[in-house]
């Protein structure tokens, strides 16, 4: 059995699927068969066509076609002369090994493209080149790349660690759940485990070195467990383990129309936090009341170049439309940390989550920034938009992105272009600098939005993604709860409002205390709207305060916290 962190509920039981990089390292040779060389490089190449086809036809039917095409631009530098013929050239000149000149001609192409400052379009197209190369690379070497578009029955996904846009390539009828060596409960790919619904652990440290490919593995997301090769009595007890969670599940739904009220008639809003549009459909399902963080970089993630105005404006509507009426949050794009675009290249960076990321690159790419809050203004006329910024520090950088917006609303306006009368605009409260001077922000924010995930990491110094450390990242820490509330109360003091979109808000043992602070709106893994609506029927927030009160001048560590909660709600 394996221990890791428990990052997504629910229990699955498949056949592991190893994802993991193969060896790519080769050596230089000189070569004297110039001619079997070439041939070794056009084998290398028309596999690598044939299984990129069968790759992309795979993706369209299973992702759809905007997820296929960029297995098309794979295709086109294969087919690209120029690219195939120079390293066919380079064999013959200087009768070296075809991988040492593929190896060349690619870094040459990959440089040539990110030289492009001023042509996003073909600086984008280094990445193709990048991942083209490694795919030759794999035939040239005889080694086989891991393939998940290909995946075409039930796995358990084992992995290093997933990307979030390895994620996202996960096709959720074959992919029933997954084990992962790195990661916390926070990082990216538990949360998009969330919200595919696929149960998951993270952060085991060693389950790429101890499961093997097509050993049947069970993965309880509940409590963090990976059984591999377990008897039958281990598979007769998760089997029956899913049941009732499955029976726990259909108590929950009860609640799906139903609004979010506590014990003594308080009434919250549930919301859900998404990545696309199409999570939408998941929020809806699950009863979300709102959506109070939308991810918009995901947009940004799961698209081959930078997304067009009209497109995120057709992303956005979309969204807008299919809530019908209830509110989304769209946070402005949020790249850097573990978040990268393959074709916006950022400087390597000793401390990424502490660097160039969120509203700093927005502020610095206005072009970037403008033209995404030109297509939000656009879609605001089709639902109930609010928007905020992520990342903010300072009073000077929240005033710098609003003037912005402001700038962008008057000159659609201006145009002609119809703009909802009221947008709500807020900020994201995950810097502990921020939240230290919540009083001022709440003067010009129309709400904050607390990122526990972030606040937490930023607040303990403890990497969210990083399980050697996860001990320090405490949700309850005394500490926390002291930002969290003073957040919440500098918002009331102003009129504002406050919301939580850190993994926090679906937690059940933070709940009762959030409730006891008075936090407005709970946003969270739509899967989780349910059982927290579910408890909230049960609390009282008159005890809920009290509860807050002895945490918050009692308690002096994480675990009584925990201690006190549990005795006053008996959960
Ligand atoms: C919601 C948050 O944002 P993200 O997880 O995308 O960093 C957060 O930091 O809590
Ligand atoms: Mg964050």
């Amino acid at each position: 059995m394996l221990k890791g962190i428990a990052a997504s509920d629910g229990i699955a039981r498949a056949k592991a699927y190893l994802l993991v990089q193969p060896d790519l390292s080769f050596s230089k040779k000189s070569i004297t068969d110039v001619d079997g060389e070439v041939a070794r490089l056009n084998d290398a190449v028309s596999a690598s066509k044939d299984e990129l086809k069968k790759i992309r036809e795979i993706a369209a039917s299973s992702l759809g076609e905007e997820e296929a095409q960029v297995f098309d631009a794979h295709m086109m530098i294969l087919a690209d002369p120029e690219f195939v013929g120079a390293i066919e050239t380079g064999i013959k000149n200087d009768k070296i090994n075809a991988e040492q000149v593929l190896h060349n001609v690619s870094t040459q192409f990959v440089e040539t493209f990110e030289a492009m400052t001023d042509n996003p379009y073909m600086q984008e197209r280094a990445a193709d080149v990048r991942d083209v190369t490694k795919r030759v690379m794999s035939h040239l070497l005889g080694v086989t790349l891991p393939n998940p578009a290909l995946i075409n029955e039930e796995v358990v996904i084992v992995a290093h660690d997933l990307t979030p846009s390895d994620t996202a390539q996960l096709n959720r009828k074959f992919v029933k759940g997954f084990v992962t060596d790195l990661g916390g409960r926070t990082s990216h790919s538990a949360i998009m485990a969330r919200s595919l619904e696929i149960p998951a652990i993270v952060g085991t440290e060693k389950a790429t070195a101890e499961i093997k490919a097509d050993q049947m593995v069970i993965v309880d997301g509940n409590s963090g467990d990976a059984l591999v090769d377990p008897d039958q009595a281990d598979i007769d007890k998760y089997d029956q383990a899913a049941k009732d969670f499955a029976k726990q599940k259909a108590e929950w739904e009860k609640l799906k129309d139903e609004q979010t009220v506590t014990k003594d008639g308080k009434q919250l809003i549930t919301a859900a936090n998404i990545g696309t549009p199409d999570d939408v459909t998941g929020a809806t399902d699950n009863g979300a009341e709102a959506v109070g963080l939308f991810r918009s970089e995901f947009l940004y993630m799961n698209s081959a170049e930078l997304p067009t105005e009209d497109q995120q404006f057709a992303a956005y509507k979309r969204a807008l439309e299919g809530m019908k009426g209830k509110q989304i949050v769209v946070r402005t794009m949020d790249i850097g940390g573990d978040k990268h675009l393959p074709y916006l290249p950022l400087p390597e960076e000793m401390n990424p989550f502490l660097g160039y990321r969120a509203i700093r690159i927005s502020l610095d790419r206005q072009d970037i920034f403008r033209t995404q809050l030109r297509a939000l203004l656009r879609a605001s006329n089709y639902g109930n938009l609010a928007i905020m910024f992520p990342m903010i520090a300072t009073v000077k950088e929240f005033k710098q992105a609003r003037a912005i917006y402001d700038e962008e609303r008057a000159k659609l306006i201006k145009a002609g272009t119809p703009v909802a009368d009221k947008i709500e605009v807020g900020m994201m409260m995950e810097i502990p600098a921020a939240a230290m001077i919540a009083d001022k922000l709440a003067k010009y924010a129309d709400f904050f939005s607390i990122g526990t995930n972030d606040l937490i990491q930023y607040s303990m110094a403890a990497d969210r993604g990083n399980e050697r450390v996860s001990y320090l990242y405490q949700p309850y820490n005394p500490s926390i709860l002291r930002l969290v509330k003073r957040v919440i109360d500098a918002s009331h003091a102003e009129g504002k409002w406050t919301g939580m979109c850190g993994e926090a808000a679906g937690d059940p043992v933070m709940v009762p205390l959030l409730l006891g602070m008075g936090l407005d709106e709970y946003s969270m893994s739509a899967t989780s709207i349910l059982k927290i609506r579910s408890l909230m029927r049960r609390l009282d927030t008159k005890d809920m305060k009290a509860l807050t009160d002895k945490a918050l001048t009692e308690a002096e560590t994480n675990q009584e916290v925990i201690d006190l909660v549990k005795a006053h709600t008996r959960a």
